[in-house]
């Protein structure tokens, strides 16, 4: 066998001809075992192009969370191309500095305001309590995006959590409900994964102030692949209509019953007797705000939903209708999963064993950005697949062949990585 000075020296002309990343450092065992014919990572880091498809914030939040997973350096530049002004929001920012805290050790250049590219050495994945205040009304649940990935991905049986504050039912992201309701249950169903989150208070754009409390327990062994190919038929239909802080509670009220008439209006929808939508009027926040969100749940344990936020000037007739009218449409498009899943269940199958699959509607391009993400820091594999559905729908399988992600532990790893 030869030495440890041969298998470094071996590494590091690799590296200088290739940036592939097998998605797991080769232990130095593995490495002779399989011949020295796996593929290695040069140590400078890789480089992405956030301008690449969507070229938003969800390029930056996903390459970070597989830099932080596999310890690999990152270099993001035209960070948010595509989005006016780009560059880094305070979100964005909070996220970085969530992420390089619990990567410990870590090195994080330029996550200041405005920046348009940043430079990531990871450090050591570190079970804890971390906090993240944008200080605005960025999005909470786009802080658990970033830095959930990471937490799941800590050593068996460790266990972490956040606080992170700002807004909870902001635009352009989930909603909080939409997290609880849709993202977490469907983690939980399909991964086994049991993460808990409590909304402590609501924030509203503009003020924010909002705070969750999520609790992340790790990942036991790998995620298993999953097959999600037929969306059922509807059985419930739940969620939550709310207004908070100076808004009266009728408009609320107005909104709910907007969204229900139309959910009974719908040829789909009609026959749907289990149907309970909460009321809320939430005078705990800073601010104001309103909203709904509608979740239908299939007999084949699909759960779907329809979403809108009460903006100034829109009726709560109008917020009402717009729910029910995405919740409809995404029944109709005939996926497992609704058009914001189909991006965010992305990086889970990247890290599941094995072959994934699952039915979508038209392909978001948000779903396209995190695929070609996944596929630049890992070798999951995706293939799209086109089929008509025996009610005669035009669908989309999304195959993954995923990389069956296990914990190592990080002394391994970075001897390897220094190693070279
Ligand atoms: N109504 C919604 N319900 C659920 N998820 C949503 C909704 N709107 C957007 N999302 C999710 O939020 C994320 C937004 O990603 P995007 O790249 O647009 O973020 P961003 O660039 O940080 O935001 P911005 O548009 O402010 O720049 C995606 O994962 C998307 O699925």
């Amino acid at each position: 066998m030869r030495s440890l000075s041969a298998y470094r020296t071996s590494c590091a002309r690799r590296c200088s001809r290739s940036t592939i990343y097998t998605g797991r450092w080769p232990t130095f065992k593995e490495h002779f075992s399989s011949g020295a014919t796996a593929m290695w990572t040069t140590l400078e880091p890789v480089q992405l192009d956030g301008s690449v498809l969507e070229g938003g914030g969800q390029i930056l939040r996903n390459a970070m969370s597989y830099a932080a997973i596999f310890r690999r350096p990152l270099k993001i530049e035209k960070i948010r191309a595509n989005r006016r002004p780009p560059g880094l929001k305070a979100q964005h920012a909070a996220g970085l500095v969530l992420l390089s805290q619990i990567s410990q050790g870590s090195h994080l250049q330029s996550a200041v305001m405005n920046s348009q590219n940043i430079t990531f050495h990871p450090g050591i994945n570190t079970p804890g309590h971390y906090t993240a205040d944008p200080r605005t009304a960025g999005s909470t649940t786009l802080l658990l995006q970033i830095s959930l990935p990471c937490l799941l991905c800590l050593p068996p049986n460790s266990h972490s959590t956040l606080t992170l504050k700002g807004g909870t039912n902001a635009a352009q992201a989930p909603q909080v409900d939409y997290t609880q309701r849709v993202l977490l249950p469907f983690l939980n169903h399909h991964f086994g994964l049991e993460v808990q989150l409590d909304i402590k208070r609501r924030g509203y754009w503009p003020k924010g102030g909002g705070e969750l409390y999520v609790s992340v327990p790790s990942i036991q062994g790998k995620l298993p692949a999953i097959t999600l190919k037929d969306c059922g038929n509807v059985v419930s239909i739940s969620g939550i209509a709310y207004v908070a802080g100076k808004l009266p509670q009728h408009l609320v009220n107005e909104l709910c019953a907007s969204a229900l008439r139309c959910v009974q209006a719908d040829n789909l929808l009609r026959g749907v007797s289990n149907t309970s939508i909460q009321i809320l009027k939430d005078s705990d926040s800073l601010g104001s705000g309103m909203g709904i969100v509608l979740v239908a749940t299939t007999d084949t344990g699909c759960v779907i939903a329809g979403t809108a936020l009460g903006v100034k000037g829109k009726a709560p007739k109008e917020v009402g209708e717009e729910a029910a009218n995405e919740l409809a449409r995404n029944l109709r498009e005939g996926g497992c999963v609704d058009e914001y899943m189909q991006d965010q269940m992305i990086i889970f199958l990247a890290l599941a064993e094995g072959r994934s699959t699952v039915r979508t509607g038209p392909l978001t391009l948000h779903t396209r950005t995190a695929i070609w993400v996944a596929e630049q820091m890992t070798s999951a594999k995706f293939t799209i697949e086109e089929e008509v559905t025996d009610k005669g729908v035009a669908t989309n399988l999304i195959h993954c062949d995923g990389i069956g992600w296990s914990y190592t532990r990080p002394a391994e790893a970075h001897t390897e990585q220094t190693g070279t």
